[in-house]
C-alpha cells in the first residue's frame, strides 16, 4: 500500500475524494447547490455572524455526513456484493446519520430564516 509522502499529496487525495463524491453522488450535488443558494439568500437577509455561523455549520454537517455515508457504502460494497444483514445495518445507520444532519439543517433554517422572511412579508 502506498503511503502519503507529504502534506500536499494528502491534500491531493482528500481533494480527489471530494471531486469523486461530487461527480458520482446526486445527493451531494443537490446539497451543494442548495448550500450556494442559501449562502446567497443569507447575504440579502443580512444574517448576524452567529446566524451565518449556524447556517454554515449545518451545511458543512450535511455534506460531511453525505461523504462519510458514501465512504461507508463503498466499503460495504467492497466487502460484499451479496445481501448481508450487517451490510444493511451499516448502510441504513449511515443513511440515518445523514437524515439527522438534514433535520438539523431544516430546524436551523426555520429559526434563522423564518423570522426574517416573516418580517419582509408582514
Ligand atoms: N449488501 C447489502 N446487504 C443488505 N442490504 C443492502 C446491501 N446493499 C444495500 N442494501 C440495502 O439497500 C439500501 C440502499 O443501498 P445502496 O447501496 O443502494 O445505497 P443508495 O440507496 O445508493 O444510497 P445513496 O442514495 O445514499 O447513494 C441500504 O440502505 C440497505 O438497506
Amino acid at each position: 500500500m502506498k503511503k502519503s509522502r507529504n502534506i500536499f499529496e494528502s491534500f491531493y487525495y482528500a481533494f480527489s475524494g471530494l471531486i469523486f463524491a461530487f461527480r458520482t453522488q446526486r445527493n451531494i450535488r443537490i446539497h451543494f447547490f442548495i448550500a450556494i443558494f442559501v449562502i446567497i439568500i443569507s447575504r440579502y437577509l443580512k444574517l448576524s455572524n452567529f446566524e451565518l455561523l449556524a447556517v454554515i455549520l449545518s451545511i458543512t454537517l450535511v455534506i460531511t455526513a453525505e461523504m462519510i455515508n458514501t465512504a461507508i457504502e463503498a466499503t460495504i460494497d467492497l466487502v460484499t456484493k451479496n445481501y448481508h444483514p450487517l451490510a444493511r445495518i451499516a448502510k441504513n445507520v449511515a443513511a440515518g446519520a445523514v437524515l439527522i444532519t438534514a433535520i438539523n439543517a431544516i430546524v436551523v433554517a426555520f429559526f434563522v430564516f423564518f423570522p426574517k422572511i416573516q418580517k419582509i412579508l408582514f
